[in-house]
């Protein structure tokens, strides 16, 4: 047997079939759903008259658009949302869950809360599954040794109506950080620290697993908030082979498997880790020492710095692209170059969002304020918010005293959801704002159009509250200390989880499992509602921008929409619009003749990087967009595109660069996606590219995934039959009958769950 990653385990144990190609149907474990990217999913299921394949394996909850005032007068979504188009994803969430049987969290439901947040808590995430979420946060449950990641709308729909998902393997890279962490250095620290040293593109097309002893010693908290920035870093997904600290962590809770299941479940996870000799294709060794707490400067989660360090100067950057896109940061953030990290003042402290809204960042948070002693306050000039990442957190930390000591301090105290981190509900910056935030993502306009993001650690923002300034945490803690310190151990630690005895079943011995056949490519008459790309010809409009953000590419305004159109006009909304005026800008895609423009040539690279949002392709296509040329994309985007029948082309960046030049000349140039080139005008050579034959096949024949991979129907059934025989705990949240708390008693909107 050769040596194999956990990455190769996980993936091989979940191959139903695999092409010629290498392209695999892959069994999807857990399915995770929220309000913002599933109704396009959910109206595809309608209008094809499919049901869901396992709503035993699906969980839903909203967190995005809801806001996190208190809920004592809660009723019902109709009446608590006021704003329209996010009460009306919301409650189509809530109807789609009624009328597909699926189990849901909702707003009168203590489990609710950001869906990455409580598939953990539940034990829906369990070690060696694969996972997946209509949200690039997805990576988080990778803590679990899961294989964990974001997909967009129309593989949700793909998900829900098979269980499956068509993937090819990624490249296996290997994070190592050893040694031992300095003084108030948390997992936050480290992931920003990695993500500077590898940049936002460092992870593209690779699975990452996190290894050495500073991951092996964190806690699960430690490791969710590590993994869940892996997509920041562009990869695919994040791990960490599960260890005694994961089966502790799991062990009772709700929905993890139980008794002797339980004990057959532990024995086949412990077989989850990485064989010594095992290849990883990139290999990346960080010295713990290296880390210190760390902040970011600029517009992109790489734009990290040490708290001890200063604004960048641009001018010394070569690169042309990347200097511009530095200049332009530090225009958008209203920084100088070479001012202090520590000079910089801030007028808003956001602790919340999935990276860092669980019990431990809570009280990391809260060791700050009691070593500032019980008169510490907020500064005048700031107000702070604290976000529990779920009703149940928000129970414990209660129980624990958390929220009185944040409530001394006048830090505001509020409900669960996603709330400043993107500000799809009324928690927004205002235009010039500065927030130091522990949330993941620092994109302009991210937190509220104009708003300005310091991503850092929750100890670090509190400090930062205290003071008013972005402040080294480590002012705070220990030998450095310049305040009262000494109360931290003050801190009183509970579990708010009141966990049930399930029922034990006995599980039937396991089977080996078959190796997968390869099947060849599909035929090309199969039905389909996606359109065909064969040539496409016409004007293309030159872009100079690195690491074009989902954001950027339509911001969050626009994802309450309930449809897949209709979205030509949000397409780079704020390069477009002047936010004082509201008139059209000077951008590339106002002027003619680029306002026609077919294709697009970007000369930075990682278009698409960030959120997994599928608005981002159907903005770019409503516009009339149906072809992306750029050096690399993001994974997550590259797909979305070609679901829409749309083409990404990653080509070398100097071609990148020729062909924006015949772009700015206002030439047309031409894809022929069968001969696999681009045409350029006068007579120039042609650019060679190449499509993955699977993919190729699909957009010239305008097939369907989902059409397709419904004919493989009696495979997926084979590989269930196998898999509730081999991992029995994987059916049903565990097995048919089992109980999980109910729902607090005014929950009106919670289904009583008899699983
Ligand atoms: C809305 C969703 C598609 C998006 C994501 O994929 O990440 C959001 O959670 C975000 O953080 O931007
Ligand atoms: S990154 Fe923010 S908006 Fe996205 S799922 Fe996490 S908390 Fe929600």
């Amino acid at each position: 047997m050769p040596a194999k990653t956990l990455y190769d385990k996980i993936w091989d144990d979940h191959v139903v079939e695999v092409q010629e190609d290498g392209l695999a149907l892959l069994y999807i474990d857990r399915h995770l759903v929220h309000e913002v990217t599933s109704p396009q999913a959910f109206e595809g299921l309608r209008n094809a008259g499919r049901p869901v394949r396992r709503p035993d394996c699906t969980l839903a909850t909203v967190d995005h658009n809801i806001p996190t005032v208190d809920r004592k007068t809660y009723k019902d979504v109709k009446s608590f949302i006021d704003e329209p188009e996010s009460r009306a994803q919301c409650a189509a969430l809530e109807d789609n869950v009624k009328e597909f049987g699926l189990t849901y969290f909702g707003m009168a439901d203590k489990r609710q809360g950001i869906v990455h947040v409580i598939g953990p808590e539940q034990g829906f995430t369990l070690p060696g599954t694969t996972c997946v979420c209509g949200d690039s946060h997805t990576s988080t449950h990778g803590a679990f040794g899961s294989l964990a990641f974001g997909i967009g709308t129309s593989e949700v729909e793909h998900v829900l109506a098979t269980q499956t998902l068509l993937q090819k393997k990624a490249k296996n890279m290997r994070i190592t950080v050893d040694g031992d962490l300095l003084e108030g250095v948390t997992s936050k620290d480290v992931i920003l620290h990695i993500i500077g040293v590898i940049g936002t593109a460092g992870g593209t097309g690779c699975v990452v697993e996190y290894a050495g002893s500073v991951f092996r010693g964190f806690s699960m908290e430690a490791r969710m908030s590590v993994c869940n920035m892996s997509i920041e870093a562009g990869a695919r997904a994040g791990m960490v082979a599960p260890d005694q600290i994961t089966f502790d962590y799991l062990k009772s809770r709700p929905l993890a498997p139980k008794g002797e299941v339980w004990e057959r479940a532990e024995k086949y996870w412990r077989s989850l880790k990485t064989d010594d000799g095992a290849k990883f294709d990139i290999e990346v060794n960080i010295p713990a020492s290296d880390i210190i707490p760390t902040v970011t400067w600029g517009t992109s989660p790489q734009d990290t710095v040490p708290i001890t360090g200063v604004v960048p100067d641009p001018t010394k950057i070569d690169d042309p692209v990347k200097r511009a896109s530095a200049e332009r940061s530090l225009a958008y953030m209203g920084l100088t170059p070479n001012t202090k990290m520590e000079d910089i003042t801030v007028d808003k402290v956001f602790i919340g969002s999935c990276t860092n809204s669980r019990i431990e960042d809570l009280r990391s948070a809260a060791k700050i304020l009691l070593a500032a002693g019980p008169s510490a306050q907020v500064a005048a000039n700031v107000h702070a918010m604290v976000v529990p990442g779920s009703g149940l957190i928000k129970k414990q930390a209660e129980a624990e005293g958390l929220d009185i000591l944040f409530k001394r301090a006048g830090f505001d105290w509020r409900e669960a959801g996603c709330s400043m981190c993107l500000g799809m509900n009324p928690d927004q910056l205002s235009p010039g704002q500065r927030c130091a935030s522990t949330s993941n993502r620092n994109f302009e306009g991210r937190q509220g159009s104009g708003g300005r993001t310091h991503l850092l650690s929750p100890a670090m923002a509190a400090a930062a509250a205290l003071t008013g300034k972005l402040t080294d945490v480590r002012k705070f803690l220990g030998s450095r200390a310049e305040v009262n310190v000494g109360a931290a151990s003050a801190l009183k630690v509970v579990s708010a989880f009141d966990f049930l005895d399930d029922p034990v079943l006995a599980p039937p011995e396991p089977l080996p499992i078959e190796p997968a056949v390869p099947v060849s490519l599909p035929s090309s008459d199969a039905p389909s509602t996606v359109p065909k790309f064969t040539i496409v010809k016409g004007i293309a409009a030159p872009l100079h921008i690195e690491n074009v953000d989902t954001d950027m590419i339509i911001p969050k305004q626009f994802l309450k929409t309930l449809k897949r159109t209709g979205l030509a006009n949000a397409l780079f909304f704020t390069l477009r619009k002047d936010p004082h005026t509201g008139e059209e800008t000077d951008f590339i895609l106002n002027r003619a003749p680029y306002n026609k423009s077919k294709i697009l040539v970007c000369t930075g690279k990682n278009f698409g990087c960030g959120s997994s949002r599928e608005h981002a392709p159907w903005s770019l296509n409503d516009f009339g967009i149906r072809c992306i040329i750029a050096p690399s994309f993001a994974d997550i985007f590259k797909n979305n595109t070609m679901q829409n029948g749309m083409l990404p082309i990653a080509v070398p960046v100097e071609d990148c660069r020729a062909l924006a030049v015949d772009a700015e000349a206002g030439l047309d140039l031409e894809v022929d996606l069968e001969a696999q080139e681009i045409r350029r005008p006068n007579g120039q050579p042609p650019v060679p590219f190449t499509v993955d034959p699977f993919r190729r096949h699909c957009l010239l024949n305008g097939l369907d995934d989902i059409a397709l991979t419904m004919q493989r129907g009696d495979a997926i059934s084979a590989f269930e039959k196998r898999r509730t025989e081999t991992w029995p705990w994987l059916d049903g949240f565990g097995f048919k009958g089992a109980r999980i708390p109910v729902a607090p008693a005014k929950a009106k909107s919670a289904k009583k769950m008899d699983w």
